[in-house]
């Protein structure tokens, strides 16, 4: 064990376990999946770290070991996630919470079997605007089929993801079911791979290459008509349709993996701060006082600037995607029964988070890339590949921008209901009470040393603000003559803005909520330190906004920073630990520079000499390229 790693792991002022266990949601559930991590992954010899692992390989794994609860298969499926071993995770992740979610019964056991399938709706012209697809679906009442179409370049299918449809037995189709018979709905097909769809791989990408996407381009395919995806819409076969409760509900899929990035940002910023502080731990370079040894670089404040708050951020987006995921499993069981009333909240919440999280976690996995200094720019430090992997996160699944102003469609729906004399519930209700009442600077105390519940109160003013102030350039615009539509694309980036900092404060409110669940004195103190550290340093870069709200003074200015560095200070004993409570296994990290020994140099050259490049005495590229150069020299 690396000394200095040691020495970091003494003198602990809270039990490290038990923060592991909170972030699993019990001890029982920190030893089931350091269990199915033991056996199913790390002493499986049929794991190995970068090779695709097949999906029947897994699902023959799960029922090997009996494993059926959703969250211990999630542990199992997110152990692959994001490691360049989730060759087919797309169809656990899309397809199979697509036939769950859209199928009626009798489709759903008829198809499960065959369960390696993947969700092709995007198109080459259009990705974020669904009611813009161009695959046209039409229904023939005399065969009682389906005539499946691209009828333009624009209209193939672009980007499905997870093994070159041409070997699925079942692709996923969203798309507009348009014809003269009923409104423009946007609805599932099951495409068994037959004659008449062209199939292709869409070319190298900037990463996530485990994953193969293709394209699928269909040249009048005919399916039965009882591939129509039909739990909540139907084609009868007179070719009549019966509409779905909202037209929203075959957008379900994408709702539950936004849900689930939320937590999965969180995850991969936790792994990267473990790789970051520890190797940070081991790191000497320069001096601080001349004649000294070279410190740590985990004791330059510049360094614990960059990485104690990408820690605090990544507690805080591990425990927003358990709020996530159980707020998306109580309003789905309540979509389920017919209940739609908070299928809205539900959208608005996930599109937002899902933005907020992963522009969040984007720009942070890069800090800590550049915080390790060359051996970060190495890939024995796994960072670039953790970056090439999540980045597209940013993108996928709803293009963050455009989700930021689904919130914000929310917010000003709310904001105008408020107007109107109504009470609000639910993420939103924050705006019936500040609309009321806005807390005067001098309520603000001058050292700034405030409690958590006053800072959640700023951030909650500061949001509320934002949304005003979007509504307000929308008004605007209104009165300069713009019509509706222009006046919103006016203040989008108002809108965009009030968005931001209505996560902001839901993230926050969260992480606040959860350490007052915390019993343990110790663990209970580190998170609450890290709760400060997450908003003040959200305060630090937002000062304007707190200015502006009339919360902060131009006086108090300086205390933010004082704040900050006392707290930066603060977290520096338990730096290691800290990450350490993440519990992220050495042959997971898969890094060099992250290991939990710290023994980083040594480990450091025997992954160089693996290297392809000096497996032989001298490269084919010499006899190839630079031999025959000699001879003419
Ligand atoms: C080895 C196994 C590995 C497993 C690992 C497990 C763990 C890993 C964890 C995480 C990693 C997950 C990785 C996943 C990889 C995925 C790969 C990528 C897949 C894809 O990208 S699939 C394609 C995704 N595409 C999109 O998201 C499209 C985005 N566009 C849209 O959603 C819509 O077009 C829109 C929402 C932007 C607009 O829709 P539209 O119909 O035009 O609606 P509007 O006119 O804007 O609004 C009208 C009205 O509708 C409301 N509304 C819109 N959407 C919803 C909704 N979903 N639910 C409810 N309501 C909705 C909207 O609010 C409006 O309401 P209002 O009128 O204001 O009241
Ligand atoms: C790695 C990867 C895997 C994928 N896997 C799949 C898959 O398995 N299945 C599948 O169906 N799709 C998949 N996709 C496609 C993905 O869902 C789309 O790329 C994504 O939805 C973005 O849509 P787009 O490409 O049309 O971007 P665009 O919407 O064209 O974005 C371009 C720009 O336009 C802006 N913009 C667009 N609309 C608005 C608006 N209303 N207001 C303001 N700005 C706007 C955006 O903010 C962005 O800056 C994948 C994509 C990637 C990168």
């Amino acid at each position: 064990m690396n000394p200095d790693i040691l020495r970091e792991r003494q003198n602990a002022t809270f039990d490290i376990e038990k923060l592991t266990n909170i972030l699993d949601g019990g001890a029982e559930r920190t030893n089931r999946r350091r269990e199915i991590r033991e056996v199913l992954v790390l002493n499986d010899p049929d794991f190995d770290y970068g090779t695709p692992t097949s999906l029947p390989t897994m699902i023959l794994k799960l029922r090997e070991y009996g494993i059926s609860d959703p969250v211990e298969i999630n542990w199992y499926k997110s152990m692959y996630w994001g490691t360049g071993r989730e060759a087919l995770g797309l169809h656990y992740v899309m397809f199979l919470p697509t036939l769950y979610t859209q199928c009626d019964s009798e489709q759903f056991n008829k198809w499960v079997p065959l369960i390696i399938g993947t969700y092709a709706q995007t198109e080459m012209g259009h990705g974020t605007h669904l009611r813009g697809l161009e695959t046209t679906a039409t229904f023939d009442p005399a065969t009682q089929e389906f005539v499946m179409h691209s009828p333009t370049v624009t209209s193939i299918k672009w980007w499905p993801g997870g093994r070159n449809p041409l070997f699925l037995p079942l692709i996923f189709l969203s798309i507009p079911l348009s014809a003269s018979l009923f409104d423009l709905f946007l609805s599932g097909f099951a495409l068994p791979t037959c004659s008449g769809i062209v199939i292709g791989d869409i070319g190298p990408k900037f990463g996530f290459d485990a994953v193969d996407n293709g394209y699928l381009k269909l040249e009048h395919v005919r399916i039965p008509r009882e591939n129509m995806l039909m739990k909540y819409a139907q084609v009868k076969p007179d070719g009549s349709y019966v509409k779905p409760l909202s037209s929203k509900l075959t957008y379900g899929t994408m709702v539950f993996i936004r849900s689930l990035i939320v937590g999965n940002a969180g995850i991969v910023l936790s792994q990267c701060c473990t790789i970051a502080i520890r190797y940070s731990a081991v790191r000497h370079q320069s001096e601080i006082r001349a004649g000294e040894a070279e410190p740590q670089i985990l004791d330059y404040q510049t360094q614990q600037h960059k990485l104690f708050p990408l820690l605090a951020t990544a507690y805080a987006f591990l425990f927003a995607g358990q709020y996530m995921i159980d707020t998306y499993n109580r309003i789905s069981g309540d979509i389920n029964q017919g209940d739609l009333s908070e299928m809205p909240e539900l959208h608005a919440l996930s599109a937002g988070l899902k933005a907020f999280t992963t522009w969040t976690a984007n720009t942070g996995i890069e800090v800590c890339r550049m915080s390790c200094g060359g051996h970060g720019y190495s890939r024995s430090s796994a960072l670039p590949d953790i970056y090439v992997e999540f980045t597209p996160s940013c993108t996928y699944e709803g293009e963050n921008t455009v989700m930021m102003l689904q919130t914000a469609r929310f917010l000003m729906k709310s904001y105008r209901q408020v107007q109107a004399g109504q009470q609000l519930s639910g993420a939103v209700s924050y705006l019936n009470k500040v609309h009321h009442r806005v807390m005067a600077p001098q309520a603000v105390s001058s050292q700034l040393d405030l409690n958590l519940n006053t800072l959640v109160d700023l951030y909650e003013i500061r949001a509320a603000m934002l949304v005003e102030l979007a509504a307000q350039s929308i008004q605007q615009e209104s009165a300069r003559g713009k019509c509706q539509e222009d006046s919103w694309n006016n203040s989008t980036i108002d809108l965009v803005r009030a968005s931001d900092a209505h996560c902001h404060y839901m993230v926050l409110k969260m992480f606040r909520d959860k350490v007052d669940q915390i019993e343990d004195p110790g663990v209970h103190s580190v998170m609450s330190t890290l709760a400060h550290l997450y908003a003040i340093h959200g305060m630090g870069n937002f000062t304007g906004d707190f200015l502006q709200a009339g919360v902060l003074t131009g006086a108090q200015v300086p205390s933010v920073s004082k704040c900050l560095k006392g707290l930066l200070a603060e977290v520096r004993p338990s730096a290691v630990l800290l990450v350490d409570a993440f519990d992220h296994h050495d042959k997971m990290l898969n890094s060099v520079l992250g290991r939990h020994d710290g023994n980083v140099y040594e480990a450091m050259f025997e992954w160089a000499r693996s290297s392809p490049l000096n497996r032989t005495e001298v490269h084919e590229s010499f006899h190839k390229h630079l031999k025959p150069l000699q001879a003419k020299l």
